[in-house]
């Protein structure tokens, strides 16, 4: 594993009863950037996606983050360790205002779990990191708000928050731009972006010009195997590439 690489899967390979949905996967991820995954439909994205996180077990292959062999470590351990997978982690409690959804998250990140209702110092204690928190994903005007009354792309913007509230030095997003608006998807790309500059970021994601305003490596999946790798026109000039899309009727 080589210095400033911080995920690294070897013959990653998922089976369901007999179909191969994630082939022989070698994927590396360079410390610090953003890498995407994206194919046309049925590629293995999410199959991959779910072995990276925990959410499945590989049928075989091995990844190792941080150096450290993390194949069939559960979800929650694979957290801890930094990797946190957005959207899915991060519960938003629709009655709650946005201030008390993002100090929730951090009482879970110090651990206390939720004994925080005992103790109205302790939540006072975290409200300077929940509005600098709300801030950075574009919510400061909406701290009172509970989050059932933001919009689409605002309680997207929430889970991130409370998702950036644990701290995660690797974040994997799955389709973060799902059922955006055209501004949410700006100011979303725009977070991510600003996230990006201290963290490790992979995505799946069909938005192909976001993919392209914001990796810095793109691997390409087709039918559950690696098509190609690389920079954004690196990939979309490769002719394989091209025709797994128009084969999928996707292009
Ligand atoms: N639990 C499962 N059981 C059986 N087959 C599955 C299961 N999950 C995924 N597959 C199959 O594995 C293949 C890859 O699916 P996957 O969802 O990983 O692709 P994807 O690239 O994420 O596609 P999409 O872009 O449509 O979300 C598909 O053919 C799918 O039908």
């Amino acid at each position: 594993m080589a210095a400033d690489t911080i995920l690294q899967t070897e013959g990653l390979t998922k089976d369901f009863r007999g179909f191969r949905a994630v082939d022989d996967i070698a994927l590396t991820i360079q410390r610090g950037t953003v890498h995407a995954l994206i194919g046309p439909n049925g590629a293995g994205k999410t199959t991959c996606f779910n072995l990276l996180t925990s959410f499945l077990s590989p049928s075989s292959g091995r990844i190792t983050y941080k150096g450290l062999d993390i194949t069939g470590m559960k979800p929650a351990a694979v957290a801890r360790l930094g990797l946190v997978r957005s959207f899915q982690i991060s519960a938003v409690f629709g009655q709650m205002s946005v201030q008390d959804n993002i100090r929730i998250a951090l009482q879970r990140r110090r651990g206390h779990s939720y004994d925080f209702w005992r103790s109205q110092r302790t939540l006072d204690s975290l409200n300077e990191e929940a509005a600098a928190l709300a801030d950075s994903v574009g919510l400061s005007d909406f701290l009172a708000t509970p989050a059932s009354a933001l919009s689409y792309g605002r309680k997207r913007a929430l889970e991130l928050a409370t998702t950036l509230a644990l701290d995660p030095e690797m974040l994997l997003l799955d389709e973060p731009m799902a059922g955006m608006g055209h501004e949410d998807v700006e100011r979303t790309t725009e977070l991510i972006r600003r996230i990006a500059r201290s963290r490790t970021i992979l995505m799946v994601e069909h938005n192909l010009s976001v993919v392209a305003t914001l990796s810095n490596t793109i691997t390409v999946l087709a039918r559950g195997k690696v098509l190609a790798e690389g920079d954004y026109n690196t990939v979309s000039s490769d002719p394989r590439v091209v025709e797994a899309y128009i084969g999928s009727g996707h292009a």
